[in-house]
């Protein structure tokens, strides 16, 4: 057998890749070890597979396979397969995504069963928005630092001290007699979120194969809203049930509890290791993570990362941090990365969706239905299903795809619901909901209805897709990137909890629909000109995609590509030879 591919060559051109990336070219494959007469000759249209020679074309980019720490052609061509060991670390980090989602959603439950149990009297609107606000505010503050931390301390410490935070909050939550007490620990319990919602796809999509790089980084969206349906569920049973909310905020130790004593036994990633010099533990991890692949194919990975970690100058952690932010801004790939991460992040958060769960109840409540924790579950139950349609999808389909899906039916569901409202004739007056039309009213079954129509766009595309973000920044710049992006999520997250109810009594439920409704229409805008199809590509692809332009043409077409070329290497099942190895 014989199979040169040391290079990946695309012919994405420089100048002009939406032109050029269709243009045919081929891919040859000699498969002589199993019988020296079997030759097999696979064509692709537009890659070229080959080694790269001194007569190669100037203007082409060759895509080295030589990009992430996880993630080099080599590897992902012949090791589709997940290991046992790949799957632990996924599951062990997504348990921040179901603390994410569990932290966030208990609250709404929380506050209607605090009672007077808070300073001896009920809690004011204000103290409840400021208790509710606390857990996105930390996560805002420890967002922000949290990539620097990863890359100083390490994922797995950062998310061990996430561990430590939840623990506290939850603490000071559970033995809380006053408002501030309560505060204090929703604000601690929130910088755990911070570092949780950054680290764990961060972690996740360090040690996922490429061609399931989405999906692993979905399972962290599916624990996250699968958290926010459990603690809705468990809110609903204790709604009644006396001190039941301080129940529900004790239950959250246990899987804070359970994810650190997993990760006392559960290494780094590799990368964190090539960072600190430690190759002897990232040879290690790797073997435990690509069990199929040879001694060879793993010291080559590790000696790309090590030249991969050598990119940013810097003596001290501050003049790394410092020409790694000069990096994510001057650089135009890593600027248009940047504009994509923070701005689909953004879009996640002004579409409306967190404060929209809040509302439900509300509105469910003016058509007759008189428990409102049970229509929170309908729509965070609907979020979770489609959070795990999307986790079929995004890979096969593709994330730009299920993007343009969802924020479109997004924008529908708004619309009709802004009409609604209308003639629904609700109005806000203080905190109190007050309905023109009492009684059943088809209005308000419409509102129902495309609020769970909302929910399923929602969480079929830009509630899953911006999770993504590790993928859209090099090795280099992903910790700080991934940072400015969580922390655009949170900032948004609180300015949108924090306006919402104003928004409702200024400018009416209707007005204010209408508004997230043309929100949503120009992501729409955004997401079409500006997000290019990212499955199955290397990352070393989405920054050359990103070089100058958004190249979503091109981007498209390598993705398919891309998909073609795994799916065919895989019929043949080709097993890296000892001549291949060599070769690179
Ligand atoms: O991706 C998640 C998810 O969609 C949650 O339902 C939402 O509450 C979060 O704000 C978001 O980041």
């Amino acid at each position: 057998m014989r199979i040169n591919m040391p290079y990946l060559t695309s012919k994405v051109s420089q100048s002009n890749a939406n032109d050029t990336v269709d243009d045919a070219d081929s891919v040859e494959f000699d498969n002589e070890r199993d019988s020296p007469t079997k030759t097999t000759k696979i064509t692709l249209e537009s890659h070229e597979i080959r080694r790269a020679s001194a007569n190669d074309d100037e203007d082409r980019i060759q895509i080295k396979p030589v990009n992430d720490e996880d993630d080099t052609s080599v590897m992902i061509t012949f090791n589709q397969s997940l290991s046992p060991f790949i799957i632990i670390l996924t599951f062990v980090a997504s348990i921040s995504g179901f603390m994410f989602g569990y932290d966030t959603g208990y609250i709404s439950s929380a506050l209607i069963s605090i009672g007077t149990d808070l300073d001896n009297k009920v809690l004011t609107y204000r103290e409840k928005e400021i208790v509710t606000a606390a857990t996105s505010l930390g996560a805002l503050i420890t967002s922000i630092f949290a990539g620097t931390a990863a890359d100083v301390f390490g994922r797995k410490r950062c998310l061990m001290g996430s561990n430590l935070m939840f623990v506290i909050g939850a603490i000071l939550q559970v033995s809380a007699h006053t408002f501030w007490q309560m505060a204090a620990g929703r604000l601690i319990m929130g910088f755990g979120v911070g570092i949780g919602s950054l680290i764990a796809p961060l972690f996740i999509s360090e040690i996922a194969p490429k061609m399931i790089r989405g999906r692993l980084t979905v399972i962290n969206s599916l624990w996250l809203t699968g958290g926010q349906l459990v603690a809705y569920g468990c809110g609903a049973g204790l709604n009644y049930v006396n001190n039941g909310w301080r129940i529900l905020v004790g239950l959250s130790l246990i899987p804070t509890a359970v994810q650190f004593t997993c990760l006392c036994f559960l290494p780094d990633t590799p990368r964190y290791y090539v960072m600190k010099g430690n190759l002897e533990k990232a040879t290690e991890v790797l073997k435990r993570s690509y069990t199929d692949t040879s001694e060879e194919i793993i010291k080559r990975k590790v000696e790309e990362l090590v030249t991969l970690n050598q990119s940013i100058p810097g003596k001290s952690v501050p003049e790394k941090v410092w020409n790694t932010i000069k990096e994510l801004h001057t650089v135009p790939s890593n600027l248009r990365a940047l504009v994509i991460g923070c701005g689909l992040q953004a879009i996640q958060q002004f579409t409306g969706w967190n404060s929209l769960m809040y509302f439900s109840g509300t509105i469910f409540e003016t058509v007759g239905f008189k428990n409102s924790s049970a229509v929170s579950i309908i729509v965070s139950g609907t979020n979770f299903i489609f959070t795990l349609i999307a986790f079929f999808c995004i890979d096969k389909i593709g994330r730009r795809t299920i993007l343009l899906i969802g924020l479109p039916g997004m924008t529908m569901a708004l619309v009709v619901c802004s009409i609604a409202f209308h003639y629904l004739g609700i109005k806000f007056d203080g905190t109190v909901a007050v309905v023109v039309s009492s009684g059943f009213s088809s209005w308000g079954i419409v509102i129902i209805i495309f609020i769970i129509v909302f929910a399923a766009f929602y969480a079929l595309g830009i509630g899953t897709v911006p999770w993504q973000q590790s993928e859209l920044f090099p090795q280099n710049v992903r910790g700080i990137g991934t940072s400015y992006a969580t922390a655009t999520n949170w900032a948004g997250s609180l300015v949108i909890a924090s306006t919402f109810l104003t928004m409702l009594q200024n400018i009416t439920p209707a007005g204010t629909f209408a508004f997230f409704a043309g929100l949503s229409c120009l992501s729409t805008i955004f997401c079409y000109f500006c997000y290019p199809e990212l499955s199955g590509l290397e990352l070393e692809e989405v920054q050359t995609i990103l070089k100058d332009g958004f190249n979503i043409k091109a981007s498209k077409a390598l993705a398919k590509k891309r998909k073609q070329q795994v799916v065919r290497v895989h019929e043949l099942k080709y097993e890296p030879t000892q001549e291949f190895i060599e070769d690179i």
